[in-house]
């Protein structure tokens, strides 16, 4: 009940539905009939959302959960980008045309900006899309090879539509990046329709059920009107106009889906990896902890305990911040829409920063879980291979995790310099004007207000090093540029230290809001041993200035341990509570009933390899 709130009733819809359940194992299928069990699945999904009057976003992302259990389908392209974009870059008229069509899937579109030869650098896109006010149409070219797009999702067999980003040309005179409406297939025929090259980008790391495409432009003609008009327009004789906007709104659509991922990507994969590895730990028994008794449960090793609760603190605080992180982004994003665009540069920053922060944590998290599930871990039956390919992609698109931890420490290093000239920061930068203690309040007790104290000490700490540094590098004669390079691996550990003392303050304010005791007790020593690991494996940021002593590593590390005995009787409750179904986890080993071992049998004796094939029986013979 903590998590899931009004999601169930669509939750348990979903499950009723036969297809969703039962159907061939997707570890034994091929990538095309995975992919063809996806779009099947995506037919169902859309007669539900029909059948059951699913309008709602959330409604919907309820019922996918269970229609593509730790994958991502085509309509996450289609409702996670081409729908948003279009509502929000779009005029009145735009909307009303094409919005109603696409949320009743008569049209199903992606979001086309990745090219061959460049994803992170936008400004460096190459596609063209030049006005002529004699057909009145933009003609869309690719000039180069590298200006082949390349990656969007649902582009390669799937689409009839996409949002193509490209650069406005009127008159010779380049007017940069522009969002346009672009018809790929005929309606009828479902060809790519003449001057348009497209296909499948091939195999992928995971993704299987995605076709990512390609597509190139040869002088393809569009009406005038498919250029997304809100901010900008392009009147009939050429004329430009655009309102006096900030010119990143174009990138609106990325900050929406960076803001989504925190909770669906990292919090929801990083919860069900821990589910599987604890529930799995609780049934395996391995060795003998003591001569001649039973075999123990492998999660009564500290050592098992030691990588798997912090992880399961981890998931806890993913989940939270990944929650915030939505409210924010409505928040902010309704505040723009009335105009106040102030806190628009600070929601790039935390958007960026913890979809970086967070998916490098749950990706490296999930595979700690595999390792900690032994051999069985390694099987595809565990279900966290699948999960694993899947969220890690989450690291690289909508924005590289390197780059986004930059643009985070970009805005810090602007606050902090306005706090230089007397500016007051506010919001989840508004400790950069308080006067920081560098006297270290942790003892024994371990408040969660003590710990929250040490990582804002940290983090302040980090970025004030970092934007001095950065002004020594300019004042020895390095340019801007130059500094800000030879600069940038401190800079991304000052952005992430930014992001980890925000996930641990979410995480206090969390616990502090419960009102049942025990529940807030539980709650509690997973945020103390969140900060607490956080803290000793970055023990050096916390010692560096001399904040934190040996002795107090020393409390750290004995309290640290004391928390997994504590944390131990209730573990598998706690991964309980996120209530996923097995449709959703999708393995063996994390099985609600705990019948690991019959079932992996039954699995294995399944597995196609196993099935009579002339040609292996010929050449084993
Ligand atoms: C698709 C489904 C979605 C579903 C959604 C629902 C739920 C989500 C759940 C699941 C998702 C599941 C599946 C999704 C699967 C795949 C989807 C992938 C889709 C894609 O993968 S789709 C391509 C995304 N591709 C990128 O992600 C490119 C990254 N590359 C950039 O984003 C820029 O290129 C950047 C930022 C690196 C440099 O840009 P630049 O060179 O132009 O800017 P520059 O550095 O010069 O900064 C000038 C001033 O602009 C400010 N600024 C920059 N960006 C801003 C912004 N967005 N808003 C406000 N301000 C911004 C700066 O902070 C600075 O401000 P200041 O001057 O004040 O310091
Ligand atoms: C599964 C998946 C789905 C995708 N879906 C879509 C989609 O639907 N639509 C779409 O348009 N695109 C999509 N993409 C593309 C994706 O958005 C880009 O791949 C992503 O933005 C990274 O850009 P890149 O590939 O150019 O990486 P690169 O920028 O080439 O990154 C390579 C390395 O260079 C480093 N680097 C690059 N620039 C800098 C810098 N300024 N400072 C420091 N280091 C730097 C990076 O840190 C990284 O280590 C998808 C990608 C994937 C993997």
């Amino acid at each position: 009940m903590l998590f899931k709130g009004g999601g169930l009733p669509h939750e348990s819809l979903a499950l009723q539905e036969k297809l969703f359940g039962a159907g061939p194992d997707y570890n034994f299928m091929t990538r095309i009939e995975r992919f063809k069990n996806s779009l099947v699945r995506v037919q169902h999904f859309i007669r539900c959302c029909a059948r059951y009057n699913l309008h709602d976003h959330a409604d919907k992302k309820w019922f996918e959960g269970v229609a593509f259990p730790n994958e991502v389908s085509v309509l996450g392209p289609h409702s996670g980008m081409f729908i948003p974009t279009l509502k929000e870059q779009g005029s009145e008229e735009q909307i009303q045309k094409w919005v109603p069509q696409a949320e009743k899937h008569q049209i199903m579109g992606t979001y086309i900006q990745t090219e061959l030869g460049h994803g992170t650098f936008v400004r460096g896109l190459e596609t063209t899309a030049t006005y002529d006010p004699k057909t009145e149409e933009f003609i869309l070219n690719s000039p180069t090879l590298t200006s082949i797009k390349w990656w969007p999702g649902g582009l390669g067999r799937t689409c009839n539509f996409g949002i193509v980003m490209a650069l406005l040309y009127i008159d010779g005179k380049n007017y940069g990046m522009h969002p346009f409406v672009v018809q790929l297939r005929s309606l009828k025929t479902h060809e790519p329709l003449p001057g348009l090259t497209m296909g499948d980008i091939g195999p992928k790391f995971g993704f299987d059920t995605v076709d990512n495409g390609y597509l190139q432009f040869n002088h393809f003609g569009i009406p005038r009107e498919n250029m997304l008009m809100k901010y900008c327009q392009v009147l009939k004789n050429g004329t430009y106009t655009k309102q006096t906007r900030n010119p990143k709104f174009s990138y609106g659509a990325m900050i929406f889906v960076r803001s989504m991922v925190v909770y669906e990507v990292a919090g929801q994969g990083l919860a069900k990896a821990c589910t599987i590895a604890i529930r799995y730990s609780a049934i395996r028994r391995q060795s003998e902890l003591k001569k001649s008794r039973p075999e123990p449960q492998i999660l009564d090793y500290q050592t098992q305990q030691y990588k798997l609760f912090p992880l399961l603190a981890l998931a806890y605080a993913v989940w939270f911040t990944g929650v915030r992180m939505k409210e924010i982004y409505f928040m902010v994003n309704n505040e723009i829409k009335q105009g106040h665009t102030e806190r628009l540069p600070e929601l790039h920053a935390i958007s960026s920063g913890l979809k970086a922060f967070t998916t490098s944590m749950a990706s490296w998290g999930i595979e700690r879980c595999r390792l900690a599930c032994g051999g069985h871990g390694y099987s595809a039956a565990s279900g966290l291979p699948k999960i694993y390919v899947n969220a890690t992609g989450g690291c690289t698109y909508e924005g590289e995790n390197t780059v986004m931890l930059l643009q985070c420490a970009r805005f810090l290093m602007n606050i902090y310099g306005g706090v230089k000239n007397g500016r007051r920061p506010s919001g989840s930068v508004n400790y950069l004007g308080e006067r920081i203690s560098s006297r270290c309040t942790l003892t024994s007790e371990f408040t969660l207000k003590s710990l929250a104290d040490a990582f804002k000490h940290r983090a302040a700490r980090m970025i004030k090093e970092a934007s001095e540094r950065l002004n020594r590098l300019q004042a020895s004669g390095n340019d801007p540029e130059d500094s800000w390079n030879l600069n940038s691996v401190v800079l991304t550990k000052a952005a992430e230290a930014h992001c980890h003392y925000y996930m641990v303050l979410v995480f206090e304010s969390v616990v502090e809001s419960v009102e049942d005791n025990c529940v807030k007790d539980i709650l509690r020593q997973l945020c103390q041993l969140l900060a607490l690991c956080g803290i000793q494996e970055n023990s050096g940021d916390f010692i560096q200035d001399g904040f934190l002593n040996n002795d107090q590593l020393e409390l750290v590390k004995q309290k640290q341990l004391s928390l997994l005995s504590e944390i131990r009787p209730n573990a598998v409750l706690l991964v309980d509570a996120f209530e996923f179904h097995d449709v959703q986890l999708g393995s063996i080993l994390g099985r609600f009933d705990g019948n690991v071992y019959e079932n992996l049998f039954k699995w294995a004796k399944k597995t196609p390899l196993n099935k009579p094939e002339d040609l292996i029986h010929r050449l084993l013979r």
